[in-house]
């Protein structure tokens, strides 16, 4: 069942497990799905634990539910962004690298979380970096081979709403049919007119650059492929509508109870140490209550929340509890150190035609008309597709770069920068005119940030130091990345169709001109890992093993993408801060052809 409030939960209730927070990524359900027999993550743990009806487990979530068309039509999830009561509403510690930017930076406070308000991009990611897990980690059950499994017993693919042919847009054989997440390719007609057709002809113009892949989730992802997301005939698929489904939350041993922070997990045993009694409030003033679990306590709160409750709990770098007059209980220095995120901006040009996403952003009455029509066919039409992009490609960086730097990838069949044209802008705007965007993003950042206390108030967010753009490279690698997008909207298929550049990028010309252009325009995007990171078991620095315990405690689990040790290159900009578009057109010369 479902609790709004704890005086609902059934006082006669003992719980073998409970789950703080719930909503891993794919990628991460599949790994949980891979331990099933020692533990779990979010709701997938939940789902996957309550099989056996022998067990009881308690998922204890801060926010609400979903509610509303909104997390559900795909194309509006534009319309979830900042400022929203069921978002956790952060701003980032200055970004020193990014001109000092305070920025805003959306993380989902609601049932599923982030994937109940995220760009729904289905991207796996490399096999090299799942074998650079298993590496780092000392687990072959990280690596692509052991995973693929996996990715497949969580998938449910999905024909696209249109009903059209799909032969030639994905490969079967690297998919699953079974499982409960919905994957789906666009079945909407938005853009096939030309700007699809266009950007397919980019594949034959410079094949080099660009070459077509069949499916960037076979583990080889270079190239320009068509877009895959988490969607199921028209609607949002997120952790909640699948893992958490009516038919799962009818069992009787899985309890969600929402609104419900945890503020705290309490230590109940000195040898072994154990955790297993969690502290939680609906709200700053309300009142503390506590519950213990028999067998798991399984985190999964995100990679912000995630170190905050440690630190708060005493689970830490010793000097910096100190400092908030925290008793040390377990020294874990590295609890909210190697925080790693993508970085990127999109370039925006202006074009003819009028058949973009943008259409939709700027007229109600079609936005009206195409609701209608969604609901009619119960998924069909445009906005049952992402409002991103229906073709998504990503790019190796030029070899000089690496003549200074040392590659950062894991190898090379693995990505330096995502990008991928989008037609119109990627988020909601009300500028009267229609875009063609090129997003250019940096997934193999070296810059590592932190999570830190700001106060001991569990419901203060902590400081959130991004450090996007704080390494020379970093900064190199996305001016690489934004030359390699300009490449893409220079050649000869957009002919006619690309009238000129918005936000002035005709006036970067130099290196340091494109350096500082990036410097103005970028944001840490919405994909952060890696504060609670996996490291071999036994080793010295890290959070947790490879089977996500963590070290030096027993039976306490992470389960969110805090643990990984790396950002997955799997994933382009989904979110920016409010675009402000000049509507002007400025003179344009195609230099980067
Ligand atoms: C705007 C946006 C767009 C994105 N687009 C994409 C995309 O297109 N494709 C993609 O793959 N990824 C995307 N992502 C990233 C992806 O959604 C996240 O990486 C992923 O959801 C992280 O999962 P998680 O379980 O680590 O944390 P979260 O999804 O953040 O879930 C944590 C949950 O724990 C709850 N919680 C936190 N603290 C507590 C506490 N103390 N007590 C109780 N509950 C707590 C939260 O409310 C939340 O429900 C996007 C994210 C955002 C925000």
């Amino acid at each position: 069942a479902i609790y709004t409030s704890f005086p609902q939960l059934p006082t006669e209730l003992i719980f073998d497990f409970i789950v703080v927070g719930g909503a891993p990524l794919p990628y991460l359900a599949t790994k949980l799905e891979l331990h099933a027999a020692g533990g779990g993550a979010g709701n997938v743990v939940a789902n996957r634990l309550t099989e056996n009806p022998a067990f009881s487990v308690l998922v204890l979530e801060a926010g609400p539910l979903p509610e509303g068309l909104n997390y559900s039509v795909p194309f509006f999830q534009s319309y979830l962004r900042y400022p929203n009561p069921r978002d956790w509403n952060y701003t980032t510690a200055p970004l020193t690298g990014i001109n000092n930017q305070v920025q805003q930076y959306p993380r989902g406070r609601l049932l599923g979380g982030c994937t109940s308000m995220n760009g729904m991009q289905y991207v796996r990611g490399p096999n090299s970096d799942y074998n650079r897990y298993a590496r780092v980690t000392g687990d072959p059950g990280w690596s692509w081979d052991s995973m693929l499994h996996y990715f497949k017993k969580s998938e449910h693919w999905t024909p696209p709403t249109d009903g059209h042919k799909t032969t030639g847009q994905f490969d079967p054989a690297v998919h699953g049919f079974n499982g409960l997440v919905g994957v789906s390719l666009s079945g909407s007609p938005l853009g096939l007119s030309e700007f699809i057709p266009r950007s397919l002809q980019v594949t034959q113009e410079l094949p080099d650059q660009f070459p077509f892949n069949l499916d960037y989730n076979s583990g080889t992802p270079i190239g320009l492929g068509w877009s895959q997301n988490t969607i199921k005939n028209g609607k949002r698929s997120s952790s909640y509508t699948s893992y958490l489904a009516p038919e799962f939350i009818a069992r009787p041993n899985l309890h969600v109870l929402l609104n419900s922070q945890v503020t705290r997990i309490i230590q109940t045993s000195q040898s072994p140490k154990r955790f297993m009694t969690v502290e939680f409030a609906e709200n700053r003033e309300g009142s503390r209550h506590r519950l213990t679990a028999s067998k798991e306590v399984v985190i999964s709160a995100g990679a912000l929340e995630t170190p905050k409750l440690l630190l708060n709990s005493g689970i830490g770098d010793e000097t910096a509890l100190r400092s908030f007059g925290i008793q040390t209980l377990v020294d874990l220095p590295d609890v909210g150190k190697n925080l790693s995120v993508h970085v990127g901006f999109s370039v925006n040009f202006f074009t003819n035609s009028t058949d973009t996403q943008d259409s939709i952003y700027l007229n109600e009455t079609l936005r009206n008309m195409l609701l209608d029509e969604w609901i009619a066919t119960d998924g069909g039409g445009v906005l049952g597709w992402s409002s991103s992009t229906q073709l998504s490609h990503w790019n190796r960086l030029p070899d000089s770069l690496f003549e200074t730097f040392p590659d950062p990838s894991s190898g090379p069949d693995s990505p330096h920068c995502g990008a991928g044209p989008s037609d119109g802008l990627n988020s909601a705007t009300s500028s009267g005119a229609h875009f063609i965007s090129a997003m250019a993003s940096l997934v193999t950042p070296t810059s590592r940030g932190t999570i830190s206390l700001n106060t001991t108030d569990p419901f203060d967010q902590p400081i959130i130091d991004m450090a996007s753009l704080t390494t020379d490279f970093d900064i190199a690698a996305l001016r690489e990345a934004m030359k390699l997008s300009l490449l893409f909207l220079s050649t000869p298929a957009w002919d006619g169709y690309i009238l000129g550049p918005a936000n002035n990028i005709t006036n970067a010309t130099s290196d340091a001109d494109l350096e500082a252009y990036a410097r103005a325009h970028s944001a840490p995007n919405a994909h952060v890992v890696g504060t609670a990171s996996m490291s071999p078991r036994g080793a010295d620095w890290g959070v947790v093993d490879p089977d996500l315990l963590v070290k030096g405690v027993a039976q306490l689990r992470i389960v969110d993408a805090s643990i990984l040790p790396y950002v997955l290159p799997a994933n382009k900009v989904t979110w920016l801060p409010p675009l402000k578009p000049a509507t002007t057109l400025p003179s344009f010369s195609r230099r980067w052809a």
